[in-house]
C-alpha cells in the first residue's frame, strides 16, 4: 500500500473548449480555438469542438460521474468567451450564471471546485488585436480575472490563472501547431512573456478572494539522446521548463536563455509581477523530452517541434500520442523543482494521464489495462518524490472523460470515461473504477 498524506487531494481535470460544445449558446463569442479548428488542415479529420462532449448542457449527469469517482476535487476551466465575448467591454452574465451553477453544484456534492481562467480559448476579438503579441491582453486578462473574483470569489477554493504558458506562446505562436497558428520566434517569446505578466496582473486581483491562487505549468525532464546532445538538450530545458520557472518561481529569466533568445522586451516591474507569491504551482506531467540535435543545433528560438527534435530511444514504451512511458520522469521533475527552486510553493498535479487505443468489447466495457498501468506507475513515482521531501497537495488525472484533444481532435481518447459522441453516452472505463478505488484507498494498494 503506498498511501497518500492525509487530505491529499484527489481530482480529475478538463477544460472548457475541449468538453462544453454549445459555442455559440448564450452569448458566447468566438475564441482562437473556433477560428483555428475551423480552419482546413489545421486539427486531424477536421475536428472541432463545436459539440465536443456537450458538457454545456450535460454537466449534471457528468457531475454524478465525479461523484461515482469518489472525487474531493475537480479541475476545469471558464470559457473566457462566455463571461466576456468580445474579451473586454460588455459582461454576458449567461456566462458567469452558467459557472455559478457548475460551481454550487460541486460545492453541495462536498467536491472542491479548482477553477482555471484560461485553458488556451482566447476570445477571436483579442487576437484579432495581436492576442498575446499585444501588451495590452495583459490588462484585458486582468479585468477578466475580476469580473470572475466578483463573481466565484466566495466559493472558489482554488485558482489557476494559466494552464501551460509554453503551450499557447510556443506551440501556437512559434509552431503554429495550435491556435492561432503563428509560426514566429519573436512572437512566441512576446506571447510567452505577456502571458506570465497576465498572470502576474490577475494574482493580486484572485488574492482578494477567499480562494488560493497558483498557476500551472507542463514540465518534461531534457534528456540528451548522445552526449554530444547535452547543449541542445539544456536550451530544450531552458525553453521549456525554466523560461516559465525562473520567472514564476525567481522573478528572472534564465540568463543563458536570454542570450540564446536575444530577448529584450521585459518592462520595468514585469519581473517583480510574474515572481508574485503563489499558493500553489500546479504541473501537468506527461512525459520527459528526448533531444538530439544531430546536424542541427536547436532552431532559434522556438522550441524545436516535438517530431524534429523528439527522437525517442526505440526501446520505451510509448502512448497513442508518441510520447514516452516514464514514471520516474515524474519523480525526477519534482525532486529537481525542490533542488532548484528554494521559492517552490505546495505542488499540485493538475493533470497526468495517457491516450491509449482504447476499444470497446463486444460486452461493451473497456478494458484499459494500459492506462491503469500507467496510472499506478506514476502515482508511485509521485509517492517517491512525496517520501524525498517535496510538498505535493493533490493529483488530478488527465481527463474525466474523452474529448477534443486540440490538433489530434477526438482521434485521441485520454478520458477514465468513454465517450461515444454520436449517442454522447458515457461509458465507465475499467480505469475509472480502479481510480474510484485509489481515491478510496487514499493510495495505490
Ligand atoms: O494532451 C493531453 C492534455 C491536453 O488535453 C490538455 O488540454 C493540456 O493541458 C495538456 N498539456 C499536455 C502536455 C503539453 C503538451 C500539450 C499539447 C501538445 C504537446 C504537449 C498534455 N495535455
Amino acid at each position: 500500500m503506498r498511501a497518500m498524506p492525509e487530505g491529499f487531494r484527489w481530482g480529475v481535470a478538463t477544460a472548457a473548449y475541449q468538453i462544453e460544445g454549445s459555442v455559440s449558446a448564450d452569448g458566447r463569442g468566438p475564441s482562437i480555438w473556433d477560428t483555428f479548428s475551423a480552419t482546413p488542415g489545421a486539427v486531424r479529420h477536421g475536428d472541432t469542438g463545436a459539440i465536443a462532449c456537450d458538457h454545456y448542457r450535460r454537466w449534471k449527469q457528468d457531475f454524478a460521474l465525479l461523484s461515482e469517482l469518489g472525487v474531493s476535487a475537480y479541475r476545469f476551466s471558464l470559457a473566457w468567451p462566455r463571461i466576456l465575448p468580445e474579451g473586454t467591454g460588455q459582461v454576458n452574465q449567461s456566462g458567469l450564471d452558467h459557472y455559478r451553477r457548475l460551481v454550487d453544484d460541486l460545492l453541495a456534492r462536498g467536491i472542491e471546485p479548482v477553477v482555471t481562467l484560461y485553458h488556451w480559448d482566447l476570445p477571436q476579438a483579442l487576437q484579432d488585436r495581436g492576442g498575446w503579441t499585444n501588451r495590452a491582453t495583459i490588462d484585458a486578462f486582468a479585468r477578466y480575472a475580476e469580473v470572475v473574483a466578483e463573481a466565484l470569489g466566495d466559493r472558489v477554493p482554488r485558482w489557476i490563472t494559466l494552464n501551460e504558458p509554453w503551450v499557447s506562446s510556443f506551440v501556437g505562436y512559434g509552431s503554429g501547431r495550435h491556435a492561432p497558428g503563428i509560426a514566429d520566434g519573436r512572437s512566441a517569446l512576446l506571447a510567452a512573456h505577456h502571458l506570465l505578466c497576465a498572470h502576474g496582473a490577475a494574482v493580486p486581483v484572485l488574492r482578494e478572494t477567499s480562494g488560493q491562487v497558483g498557476v500551472t505549468v507542463n514540465l518534461s525532464p531534457v534528456r540528451p539522446v548522445t552526449p554530444e546532445d547535452a547543449d541542445a538538450a539544456r536550451r530544450v530545458d531552458g525553453c521549456q521548463n525554466r523560461w516559465f520557472l525562473d520567472p514564476l518561481l525567481a522573478g528572472r529569466y534564465p540568463e543563458d536563455m536570454i542570450e540564446w533568445y536575444g530577448f529584450a522586451d521585459a518592462e520595468p516591474g514585469d519581473l517583480e509581477s510574474i515572481a508574485a507569491p503563489l499558493d500553489f504551482l500546479g504541473v501537468n506531467y506527461y512525459t520527459r523530452t528526448w533531444v538530439a540535435s544531430g546536424d542541427r543545433d536547436v532552431p532559434h528560438p522556438v522550441h524545436p517541434s516535438l517530431d524534429a527534435h523528439q527522437v525517442l530511444p526505440e526501446k520505451l514504451p510509448r502512448t497513442l500520442m508518441g510520447w514516452t512511458i516514464e514514471p520516474d520522469g515524474l519523480r525526477e521533475l519534482l525532486v529537481r523543482l525542490r533542488t532548484d527552486y528554494p521559492g517552490l510553493p505546495p505542488v499540485l498535479i493538475t493533470e497526468n494521464g495517457a491516450a491509449f487505443d482504447d476499444y470497446v468489447d463486444p460486452e461493451g466495457g473497456v478494458d484499459d489495462e494500459e492506462r491503469i498501468a500507467f496510472l499506478a506507475g506514476h502515482l508511485s513515482a509521485l509517492a517517491d518524490a512525496i517520501d524525498a521531501g517535496v510538498d505535493v497537495r493533490g493529483y488530478f488525472c488527465w481527463s474525466l472523460l474523452d474529448n477534443f484533444e486540440w490538433a489530434e481532435g477526438y482521434g485521441r481518447r485520454f478520458g477514465l470515461y468513454h465517450v461515444d459522441y454520436a449517442t454522447q453516452h458515457r461509458l465507465a472505463k475499467a480505469s475509472a473504477r480502479w481510480y474510484a478505488d485509489v481515491v478510496k484507498r487514499n493510495g495505490l494498494p
